[in-house]
């Protein structure tokens, strides 16, 4: 296979499913799903998932790279990797998703929603993960980066998501974090249907939603705004050396989310509000009918806002800074 992002976006089955190099043995597994394992043994396995959202094509971009020089037998592999272009229908339209945002899905959640390419898609993507790691020694290091990017601007134009996690984080995985180049971390306090959560929840790896940037269509992103993530990717593929940190990130909690449930939903945000910007104490955020939703905390920074959700999404979380004084508003 030349090329695994156009072999992806062909939707054909690649004519040789299976090869190696002087360095690894890789097998194409369906459509976007193709696993590589190095010959020398080794005890790290990495999850590297794009396009779980089919306009974020940044992530695609740099995915394709890394895998491609693989692939040509360029690089030596450090891991067991399984890649993974998420959503190809929603690639080949450049839309978020088809019928269904399959980042809502995870964990079994596509049983609850009609019978359609999208929850199927899910559904592989969930068994997938589940052999690969099972096929690695119980002792095997797990990590999984799902990197996207938002849809409008940001404060910290580069940052990550990090499912809710009883555990604590493994010190190696934050310091990746920060080699990529990531200005902020969000971390979730409660648990979703993002893929990073299940690989978290259900498989106990290290994993972060990164966002790279703005959504652009293919061939439009310049993607030397991401070269400390993408050295940081080579390192950890390839054995070259890491990026050094030049800031640590900034870290947010999430304290609110925002749900849509109806038509009758409003978002009292401009269309050009940036995530991260900040509200203070006592702002109206959002309404629907009777409930309203205001900035409890003294300042509260949004994420994700967006009123144009499918009804019983989330349309926007609000966040606290970690060590920023916090006092709730009486309820
Ligand atoms: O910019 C936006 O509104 C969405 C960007 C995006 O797709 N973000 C992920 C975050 C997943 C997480 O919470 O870990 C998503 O919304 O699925
Ligand atoms: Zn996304």
């Amino acid at each position: 296979m030349q090329d695994f992002l156009q072999q992806t976006l062909s939707g054909e089955a690649p004519h040789q499913r299976r090869g190696e190099t002087a360095h690894l043995r890789w097998q194409w597994l369906y459509h976007g799903i193709l696993i590589l394992e190095p010959t020398e043994p080794v005890n790290q396995a990495l999850v590297l998932s794009a396009g779980i959202h089919g306009n974020e094509t940044a992530p695609v971009e740099i995915v394709s790279q890394l895998v491609n020089a693989l692939l040509r037998g360029e690089k030596p592999l450090r891991q067991r990797l399984l890649v993974i272009l998420g959503n190809p229908s929603a690639l080949r339209t450049g839309k978020r998703y088809v019928r269904y945002d399959i980042n809502r899905l995870f964990g079994g959640r596509w049983q609850q929603i009609d019978d359609c390419d999208e929850a199927r898609r899910v559904l592989r993507l969930e068994q997938t993960l589940e052999t690969f790691w099972q096929q690695g020694a119980c002792d095997e290091s797990r990590w999984h980066l799902d990197m996207h990017t938002a849809i409008r601007g940001s404060w910290h134009t580069q940052f990550g998501v990090m499912p809710h996690s009883e555990r604590p984080w493994p010190p190696e995985f934050l310091d990746w974090l920060a080699a990529a180049g990531l200005e902020a971390l969000v971390f979730h306090r409660a648990p979703g249907g993002t893929f990073t959560h299940f690989s978290c929840e259900h498989f106990g790896a290290a994993s972060c939603t990164l966002e790279l940037g703005k959504a652009l269509p293919f061939g439009e992103n310049d993607l030397s705004q991401f070269r400390a993530a993408q050295q940081a990717l080579a390192a950890l593929l390839y054995g070259e050396p890491m990026p050094a940190a030049t800031a640590s990130p900034r870290h947010y909690r999430v304290v609110q989310q925002i749900t849509r449930l109806s038509e009758h939903f409003t978002l009292h945000m401009s269309p050009d509000t940036l995530n991260f910007t900040a509200f203070p104490q006592g702002t109206l955020l959002a309404e629907e009918g009777d409930k309203r939703y205001y900035v409890q905390q003294a300042r509260e920074y949004v994420l994700f806002p967006n009123p144009h959700v499918a009804t019983g999404l989330r349309a926007g979380l609000m966040l606290i800074e970690e060590g920023e004084q916090t006092q709730a508003l009486p309820r």
